[in-house]
């Protein structure tokens, strides 16, 4: 049964929760969040995510506790143990927004801490590979990442490797970057942000969600999301006219109709499917959902009871 296990609450209760106005944003930070994405709602920033943050910092401050806690008993010497948040849900819900949003105000209120945020794309194998395997039309589906390589990457950051690299993946040239790196070094706290943060892959006997503290699912209606997946390709094809590198380039130069009738295509028949398959049925695994509506407003929150 849907959200069996949740405490459902509409925006205004979950507002309520934390109405603490002691550090509000500078007009500095509101101004960062705005160069992001500068239709994102400021409105939603003060009445979600901040509570969402006030929230997650009560979560880390127990978290340490009870590292300290446990390596008393064991008769260890306490380390530092990085707190790890997975955001999941559809490709183009706004995922890596939240998860950037997350960082900036995490930044902001917990100051002295040193967050981290990677994406599980970076470890999807690299076009040439995918060709290879024959998974070019599978590009999101749990065979196409290497699970292995993030599992190995999650149990470093979780044991405390003082330097680690990830690869990286760009929607631009929609493969991975050849010899790049994003360099992980020591995080207090890791956001973890990717399509299959809360999948069960069965080639592997440990999954991503053993590593993560806190998930959050970034929900919306199908519908919906597949505007925002047309609108974030309409927004790529503009960069990719004067970039003869990008991979959206040769549809940069027919009709705008035709080009985002392909994404359309692309939409209804590979990322759907993703989410109806392989994504969805993952949402009441999530500790929190967080229920988008038209314009990317949030109308719901909900967290799970246990
Ligand atoms: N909260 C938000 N407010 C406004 N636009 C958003 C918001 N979240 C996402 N978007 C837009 O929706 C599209 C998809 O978001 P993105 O973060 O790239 O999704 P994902 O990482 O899940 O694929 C992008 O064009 C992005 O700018
Ligand atoms: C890289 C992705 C699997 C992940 O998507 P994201 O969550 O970053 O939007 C996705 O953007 C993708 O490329 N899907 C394959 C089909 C397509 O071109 O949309």
């Amino acid at each position: 049964m849907d959200f069996m296990n949740y405490d459902i609450f509409t925006k205004d209760q979950w507002r309520n929760f934390y109405q603490g106005a002691s550090v509000p944003l500078t007009q500095a930070s509101l101004k960062q969040i705005k160069a992001f994405n500068d239709r994102i709602s400021l409105q939603d920033v003060q009445d979600i995510y901040i509570p969402l943050i006030h929230y997650l910092g009560l979560l880390i401050h127990n978290f340490d506790g009870w590292q300290d806690t446990k390596a008393n008993f064991l008769r260890q010497e306490s380390r530092h143990v990085p707190f790890i948040i997975g955001i999941a849900g559809s490709v183009a819900v706004g995922k890596s927004t939240t998860a950037r949003l997350l960082k900036v105000l995490m930044n902001h209120f917990f100051g002295g801490q040193r967050i981290e945020l990677i994406t599980t794309d970076g470890f999807l194998y690299s076009t040439a590979e995918l060709k290879k395997r024959g998974l070019l039309a599978r590009k999101g589906f749990p065979e196409s990442y290497d699970m292995k390589a993030l599992i190995k990457f999650l149990n470093d950051v979780k044991s405390g490797k003082p330097l680690m690299e990830v690869p990286v993946y760009s929607h631009k040239i929609y493969d991975i970057v050849p010899n790049e790196v994003q360099e992980i070094e020591r995080p207090d706290v890791l956001i973890v942000e990717g399509i299959n943060t809360l999948q069960l892959p069965h080639t592997e006997q440990i999954y991503v969600s053993d590593f993560t503290d806190f998930s959050i699912y970034v929900d919306a209606r199908p519908k919906l999301i597949e505007e925002w997946y047309l609108e974030r390709f309409r927004a790529l094809l503009k960069l990719a006219a004067d970039d003869p590198e990008n991979y959206y380039h040769s549809y940069s130069k027919i009709p705008e109709e035709k080009a985002v009738e392909a994404a359309k295509n692309t939409w209804l028949t590979v990322d759907l499917p993703n989410l109806e398959d392989y994504i969805l049925p993952t949402r009441n695994r999530a500790n929190m959902i967080i229920h988008k509506e038209a314009q990317h407003i949030v109308d719901q929150v909900m967290l799970r009871k246990s």
